[in-house]
């Protein structure tokens, strides 16, 4: 099955490539501004589903494909930490997450549309995975300096735990590839429902 990865994110399309998936990238832009009282995992949930939506209704080939979409958000005390829009943002967000467990939770949706007289409706999958992450104290003068690395700019949270954010990082229980922006173990399932191949199901 074609597989279409609707996400511009760097890790995700690496992570992807980590389990032995052929795929294209086609990014889509939406609106990811939570509703009014949207609970956190159900504006996470609703991102991935949008994100793939949108990708499906580019498509325009009259063969069966696969469109596979993800959101990742850091939620502390319920509230939804999405991408810093600058420095005061990242360190508003930071200096939150100082100190303390916080939750990174990425959905993942899966859509396969089918081609032919007997295609019948899209399968939709889709999963929620929620990982505890145990952040040290940080500092002013490390905020700004990580801000200064360019690394949190694009990031929920304004971290990467693949990067220097590392260093904050105590502990974590739960998907570690989850926390970077696809929870492979999930993945690799739902695309094998999906007649998708993944290394491990090859030959
Ligand atoms: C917490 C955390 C997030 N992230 C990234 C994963 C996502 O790319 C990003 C969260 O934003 P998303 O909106 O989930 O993704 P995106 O805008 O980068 O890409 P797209 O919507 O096109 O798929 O934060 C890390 O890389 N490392 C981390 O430790």
């Amino acid at each position: 099955m074609k597989l279409i990865l609707a996400s511009a994110s760097p890790r995700r399309s690496e992570l992807l490539a980590q389990i032995g998936v052929r795929f294209n990238v086609q990014a889509v832009d939406i609106d990811e501004t939570p509703l009014p009282q949207e609970e956190a995992s159900s504006y996470v949930l609703r991102m991935a589903r949008e994100k793939v939506s949108a990708c499906v209704a580019l498509q325009q080939d009259d063969s069966s494909f696969s469109v596979l979409g993800a959101d990742t958000s850091v939620i502390v005390d319920g509230e939804i930490l999405g991408k810093p829009a600058d420095f005061t943002e990242a360190k508003t967000m930071l200096l939150k997450l100082s100190g303390r467990v916080h939750q990174v939770m990425t959905s993942v949706c899966l859509v396969t549309c089918h081609s032919g007289i007997n295609s019948g409706e899209p399968e939709i999958n889709t999963q929620l995975v929620v990982t505890d992450v145990t952040f040290k104290s940080l500092s002013e003068d490390q905020i700004k300096a990580y801000w200064q690395s360019g690394e949190p700019q694009d990031k929920a949270g304004s971290y990467g735990i693949q990067g220097f954010g590392a260093v904050f990082v105590e502990r974590i229980s739960g998907s570690y590839s989850a926390v970077v922006g696809l929870p492979l173990a999930e993945v690799a399932e739902m695309l094998s429902l999906a007649d998708v191949m993944v290394w491990d199901r090859q030959g």
